[in-house]
């Protein structure tokens, strides 16, 4: 894959810091976690194993993968305060903002004393994130107060059984697994440069966590998983999702789910959630969204040389594992956090405060009049 030639405005092209997390967009295998490809990850370890080698360095053993699940397990608890709160966000609120609220209570009840409990605190917001987005979701839609401390061993099974009150099938555990893998780390995307920003004043880890939530709520960003659902929901068939976009591109609006900043070709988690959808499609017996998906997909490319990125097939994806719509950017924080909280450590260990100038274009110096000649 070649560099993609980037100028002009948003940052686009420059550096701004080293990271030894992730590459994106580099020659080669397209996007690696520590040295690992993507691809070789979603196809052999599972999320937890990924979290640990993003947040502690390396794929952990037999013996410190057991001990991490079960760390992680005993994290999912919520504190009462924390479920007061949440009980009283209304069923319309988004989600996102839930996760943002849920996040920062959290650092209101358990903070961050000191630097050196940030990968406990990492840990518990893994443990209790899926928790916090569960317990709002059931309380406020279906008036249940679920327990969130469920046995599964994994955060996606967590999260699947929190969600629809039983415990998942092994294809779909197996889905959120590889979609919560796919997520995880992506170098200086807007939300995790957002996180370290934060990270950079020396704030704690709850309130870059909040920020960085915040900046993948926009449509832009991790939003656009929801918004592809919105666009490929009601496209009848090919011929009717070929139209709408055509449509679309003639009024020149942006198609959700499409481009990249860094990626030239392709995204390289989208081939992967894209085979996922696929088998999705037949076990569930419904293959209109993912017959449409690739439609527009194929369409894209025809006309505007434009790509999936990774959340356009997670749209479908997670739509036929019985996921609400405005769930799925909540499950994209669930996954990131690890990036994020990753990046707020490497921030830490060699930190500057971020501060870059600007070019002024406001007007010339002058002087303040008095209120009466305004
Ligand atoms: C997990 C993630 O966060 S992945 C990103 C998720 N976001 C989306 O899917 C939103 C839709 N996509 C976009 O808005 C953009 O492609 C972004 C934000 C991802 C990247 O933005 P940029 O780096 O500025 O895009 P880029 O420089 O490649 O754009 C080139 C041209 O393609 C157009 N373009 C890019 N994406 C799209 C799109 N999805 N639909 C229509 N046109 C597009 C741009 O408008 C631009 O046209 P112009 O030169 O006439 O102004
Ligand atoms: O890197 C980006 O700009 C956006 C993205 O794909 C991600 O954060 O996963």
């Amino acid at each position: 894959m070649t560099d993609k030639k980037l100028s002009g405005a948003g940052l686009r092209g420059q550096s701004a810091g080293e990271t030894a997390l992730s590459t994106v967009g580099k020659s080669g295998s397209g996007l690696t976690y520590r040295g690992y490809d993507v691809k070789d990850l979603a196809e052999n370890v599972s999320f937890e194993e990924v979290a640990y080698l993003i947040l502690y360095g390396e794929l952990p053993n037999v013996e410190q993968l057991a001990a991490y699940r079960q760390k992680l397990k005993g994290l999912r608890g919520l504190p009462q305060a924390l479920k007061e709160v949440l009980e009283r966000i209304p069923a319309n609120a988004h989600p996102m903002d839930v996760m943002r609220t849920g996040c920062s209570m959290l650092g209101n009840l358990e903070p961050e004393k000191d630097f050196s409990e940030q990968y406990d605190v990492a840990d518990r917001m893994l443990g209790a994130f899926t928790s916090i987005i569960c317990y709002w979701y059931r309380f406020s839609h279906d008036g249940v107060r679920i327990d969130t401390e469920t046995d599964d061993e994994q955060i996606g099974s967590h999260f699947l059984h929190l969600l629809h009150g039983k415990k998942p099938s092994p294809l779909f555990a197996r889905v959120v697994d590889v979609s919560l893998i796919l997520y995880a780390e992506h170098e200086f995307n807007a939300s995790t440069f957002t996180a370290r920003v934060c990270a950079s004043t020396l704030s704690d880890m709850f309130s870059c966590i909040t920020g960085a939530i915040g900046s993948l709520r926009g449509p832009l960003h991790g939003g656009a998983n929801e918004a592809a659902m919105e666009l490929i929901q009601n496209m009848r068939d090919e011929d009717d999702a070929r139209a709408t976009l055509l449509g679309k591109l003639e009024r020149k609006e942006k198609i959700m789910g499409f481009g990249h900043a860094i990626y030239r070709e392709s995204d390289p988690r989208n081939a992967i959630i894209k085979g996922w959808s696929e088998k999705l499609s037949k076990e569930v017996g419904d293959e209109r969204l993912y017959k449409v998906s690739v439609a527009c997909e194929e369409l894209m490319w025809k006309e505007k040389k434009l790509f999936c990125n990774a959340d356009f097939f997670h749209a479908s994806a997670y739509h036929y594992m019985g996921i609400p719509t405005k769930l799925f950017t909540p499950i994209f924080v669930c996954s990131r956090l690890t990036g994020w909280a990753a990046h707020v450590m490497e921030q830490r260990a060699n930190n500057r405060i971020i501060r870059p100038s600007a070019d002024y274009v406001g007007v010339a110096p002058r002087e303040v009049p008095p209120i009466e000649q305004r």
